[in-house]
């Protein structure tokens, strides 16, 4: 007989219903758990009966993999997944956080705070199409995104992951999640998952709740601020991400007032689940509960009681599968984590694989691997590039502006470590977790590049990654571009207390500037100190981590377009201010929440 939850015209509940039924306790644990893709063989995904996998920080099936590659090995192990007694597809996760960022040639966008910069919900929501068309022609249906921190702290680590300070700003950009899922049916239930189509994919909110607000920014740590102030600032993103019909939330690996949030029953489940009502998914962070102790892993049986009573539903293990569920088996068999709190889990989790199409659908081919980097995807990239540079400075007088700058000067100076760099240029979560140095790792346009193709080809383009002072003095440059900035960071790995511009680059500002005319462009997660370089400076550019479309910045610097950014965090003078955020009592930036300058279109 054809079982009704193989049978798309049943409704959702009776489908859900009708498989949880007929599931074991080790089918209804498989499907909680989600390993790395190193570990999930179709042996593997059989014997364990395992529900989802995913990919880490820069790991596919092999380097430079085409589209095809991926559509291959995503298949292979999903047809492992598919062989099982009950053939329940396994979701395939990544974290696609500024484009598919894992896939070489993929269209990389500016990163949140670049797009918080733009002010353009309807333009955010366009690049969640378009990435969940890159996502697809990989045959992944699943991205962790977006992240919907309010970074409170640009001393955090991760605080380019976060659209700005101003909750405001991150609620609206939760329109991304409209672009990645699709547009939710207006008679859509509240709460619901939504996922419309083979050409969009589930997203994840995260990180579940208060990852930006932690203590001096410390990523993984303590946020400690009152209810009011929680449900105000970090928790703005979820409302309406529910009502966008989100289909999963990741737990934070941080603190609340000293509650691991991968332990918070009241927050995860009575407010989440039974307040807010979401009917999807909640997914551990990495190792999110073996963290909850410390050291991690300390006392895993504890581990895996707090966090699923918490209401955790899939866990991201993401090794260590046959402890979990050996150990997970053993807490419900004596009764310790009750069979309801199973069902409830699994439920949610087939609800998704349901609402999504995955029975329908669980196979990818090969109808979509030239959404990757597609012209079309690299102009909306560049699009976003261009509204998202905030311009700090044009001019030592208001009367004399120095940008836009003329095309056809007779010699320009290009400098900078970051000038000619398209790892800097993209930062984290790039082909690599920590993103990588370097021209090679992906295709794209640098600065550089972008400028040779922009200025008047009689204009002589001189580039000197670290210009001598010998050298500066004897030429006559009409002006000098200079690119800055931070080098690639993910996580804990970017977190900084001091927030200085590594060296070379504050001596290239003041070697550079001091011998001409000079607009400086600084590639930054975050503000970073600038103050004491300022007054050197003809002109200054936040340029945040634009991505891959570096001829967005010449549409601007060379006056094609207008300058339209606006900081989406507050600029200040020095770090022993923070934590400042815009609305404190002694409010004193360098440049203010919102500020950006603009430039009369040629
Ligand atoms: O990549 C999966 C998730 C990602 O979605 C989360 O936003 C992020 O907090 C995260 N950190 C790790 C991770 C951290 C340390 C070592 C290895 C991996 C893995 N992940």
């Amino acid at each position: 007989e054809h079982p009704k939850y193989k049978d798309p015209t049943k409704p959702l509940n009776v489908r859900i219903k009708d498989l949880l039924g007929r599931m074991t306790l080790e089918e209804k644990i498989g499907q909680m758990v989600q390993i790395e893709r190193v570990n999930a063989s179709a042996d593997v995904m059989k014997n364990y009966f395992i529900g989802s996998v995913l990919s880490g920080g820069g790991s596919g099936p092999s380097k430079n993999a085409s589209a095809k590659d991926w559509v291959d090995m995503v298949n292979e192990i999903q047809k492992g997944a598919l062989s099982t007694r009950l053939g329940i597809p396994m979701i395939y996760g990544i974290d696609a956080v500024h484009g598919h960022n894992n896939v070489y040639n993929a269209t990389i966008f500016p990163h949140n705070v670049g797009l918080g910069a733009t002010r353009d919900p309807q333009l955010v929501k366009n690049i969640g199409s378009a990435t969940a068309l890159e996502i697809r022609a990989t045959g992944i249906p699943y991205a962790f995104a977006p992240c919907v921190a309010v970074c409170k702290d640009p001393r955090w680590g991760r605080c380019y992951e976060s659209y700005s300070e101003d909750p405001k700003i991150v609620q609206e950009m939760t329109e991304i999640i409209l672009g990645l899922q699709g547009e939710i049916p207006p008679d859509s239930p509240k709460g619901v998952p939504y996922v419309g189509g083979k050409d969009k994919v589930a997203g994840c909110a995260k990180h579940f709740v208060g990852d930006g607000g932690t203590t001096k920014g410390i990523n993984e740590n303590d946020t400690v601020i009152d209810r009011h102030s929680l449900l105000s600032i970090h928790m703005r993103g979820y409302y309406p991400s529910i009502i966008k019909g989100i289909a999963t939330v990741m737990a934070s690996y941080s603190s609340w007032n000293g509650e691991k949030m991968h332990a918070h029953k009241e927050l995860l489940t009575d407010f989440l689940k039974n307040t807010l009502n979401f009917r999807g998914f909640v997914i551990s962070d990495w190792q999110g509960i073996d963290r909850i102790t410390s050291p991690p892993h300390a006392n895993y049986t504890y581990s895996i009681i707090a966090s699923v009573t918490a209401g955790v539903d899939m866990i991201m293990l993401p090794y260590n599968y046959i402890e979990f569920i050996e150990d997970l088996t053993y807490l419900v068999k004596t009764n310790i984590i009750p069979m309801s709190r199973i069902d409830d889990a699994v439920k949610r989790i087939l609800r998704v694989k349901f609402v999504m199409g995955l029975f329908e659908n669980p196979l990818a081919d090969y109808s979509l691997v030239n959404e990757i980097g597609k012209k079309e995807h690299r102009e909306l990239a560049r699009e976003a590039v261009r509204k998202s540079l905030v311009l700090l400075k044009n001019g030592k007088s208001t009367s004399t502006p120095l940008l836009p700058l003329p095309k056809n000067a007779q010699k320009i100076l290009v400098a900078g470590s970051h000038a000619n760099n398209l790892g800097y240029q993209c930062g984290g979560w790039t082909i690599e977790w920590q993103g990588a140095s370097g021209n090679n790792l992906t295709s794209g346009t640098t600065v550089l590049d972008a400028i040779k193709e922009t200025v008047d080809p009689k204009t002589e383009v001189t580039f000197e990654e670290e210009p001598n002072k010998a050298s500066l003095q004897s030429h006559e440059f009409s002006y000098g571009i200079v690119v800055v900035g931070e080098y690639p960071y993910a996580e804990t790995n970017g977190d900084s207390l001091n927030l200085t511009i590594p060296d070379p680059g504050p001596s290239t500002i003041t070697d550079v500037c001091g011998a001409m005319k000079c607009v400086v462009i600084i590639f930054s997660g975050r503000p970073v100190v600038i103050e004491p370089y300022i007054s050197s400076m003809d002109a200054l550019v936040a340029a945040w981590l634009p991505g891959t479309e570096g001829k967005g910045i010449t549409d601007v610097l060379f006056g094609d377009y207008d300058f339209i950014g606006k900081l989406p965090q507050t600029w200040f003078k020095t770090v022993d201010q923070l934590p400042m955020n815009f609305g404190d009592p002694n409010y004193d930036p360098l440049f203010s929440l919102g500020y950006g300058l603009t430039t009369e279109p040629i």
